[in-house]
């Protein structure tokens, strides 16, 4: 097997809106991963879970309000649900269609604890947009009840979460034996089950991670070659949506950080794709991060399309 390791972080389009829609998604997010396969990587796959996530809080929510005395579901626990159910569709998908091209390969997802500072401040400011979109009036009413709403980068309004730096992703050494073992691993799905260690002890805490950080810090600890964040874009543009928008095909972390102090890039959706990318190209030489869509990953691997972050 080629020795190049890569981790590709799935976006929102890769999994679909809903259970039904997930299904169909992740068959073709399969094929993807599988052409990758093929060329001989060693592959590790993380995957975000905002819609699903807040979609399980606010089931729970409900059936907290129905069912007297019950106590409400943590969000850390709901964020474990997200790995369980969409890791297994995807592993599902992957096992199938490796099956389908005769190919002997393994996969397998580890549910994943990511441990957080308590001390961080984004549990003072929630900024990670969870669950569906929102009208204004919706996200007034979730406001006046103490739930906390935020614009999400001009696509409507929807409840934000504290989103804390991840610091260690307790389950490292078996996500390294079985990829070592050339297993396709799924993990740190959702950024990973937000906890804190005392004395040795790990406790949910009330945040969601953001898929983008945890992978460029999984990464960084695996020394993979290549970061891949696959999204809804085919590159990253310089005055996105605008009429003198440019396409980049390669930014240096140099030129990333210009933009970044530029405001060229969205808080909650392109600008954590670009910090994750500048902290993995800045943890170790010669290693880069491309942004492309799913269905360009295989392009974009082979230098065709995308753009590449690197130092
Ligand atoms: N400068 C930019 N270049 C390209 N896309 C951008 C830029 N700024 C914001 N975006 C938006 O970021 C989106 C990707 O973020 P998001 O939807 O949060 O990703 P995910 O695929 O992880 O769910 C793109 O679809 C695009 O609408
Ligand atoms: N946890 C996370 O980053 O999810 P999204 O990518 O769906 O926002």
């Amino acid at each position: 097997m080629e020795n190049r390791k890569i981790v590709i972080a799935l976006g929102g389009n890769a999994l679909g809106n809903d259970i039904e829609e997930q299904k169909e998604a992740v068959a073709r997010t399969a094929e993807v991963i599988a052409d990758l396969a093929q060329q001989g990587l060693s592959i590790i796959v993380t995957h975000g879970n905002g819609p699903q996530v807040g979609m399980i809080q606010t089931a729970m929510d409900h059936l907290t309000l129905v069912q007297e005395g019950m106590k409400q579901v943590p969000l850390p626990t709901s964020v474990a649900m997200s790995q369980g159910y969409i890791g297994i569709d995807l592993q599902n998908a992957i096992k199938y269609e490796f099956h389908r091209r005769g190919m002997d390969r393994k996969v397998s997802t580890i549910l994943s604890q990511v441990e957080v500072s308590k001390d961080d401040e984004a549990f003072q400011n929630p900024a990670k947009p969870i669950g569906r979109f929102l009208t204004k009036e919706e996200a007034e009413k979730n406001e006046a009840k103490g739930i906390r709403c935020m614009e999400d980068a001009g696509r409507g309004y929807r409840i934000v979460v504290p989103s804390p730096m991840p610091v260690r992703i307790r389950e490292l050494e078996t996500i390294k034996t079985l990829m070592n073992a050339g297993h396709v691993v799924i993990t740190c799905g959702g950024g990973g089950i937000p906890v804190v260690s005392e004395e040795g002890k790990l406790t949910g805490v009330n945040a969601v991670i953001d898929k983008d950080n945890v992978s460029s810090l999984l990464a960084s600890q695996i020394d993979a070659d290549y970061l891949v964040i696959l999204t809804a874009v085919e590159k990253v543009a310089v005055n996105f949506g605008k009429e003198n928008q440019e396409w980049l095909s390669e930014l240096s972390t140099k030129e990333a950080r210009e933009y970044i102090a530029q405001g060229q890039f969205a808080k909650g959706s392109m600008l954590p794709k670009i910090e994750a990318a500048l902290r993995f190209a800045e943890s170790g030489e010669g290693r880069k991060t491309l942004i492309t869509l799913l269905d360009k990953a295989a392009d974009g691997i082979a230098g065709k399309t995308g753009t590449v972050i690197h130092a």
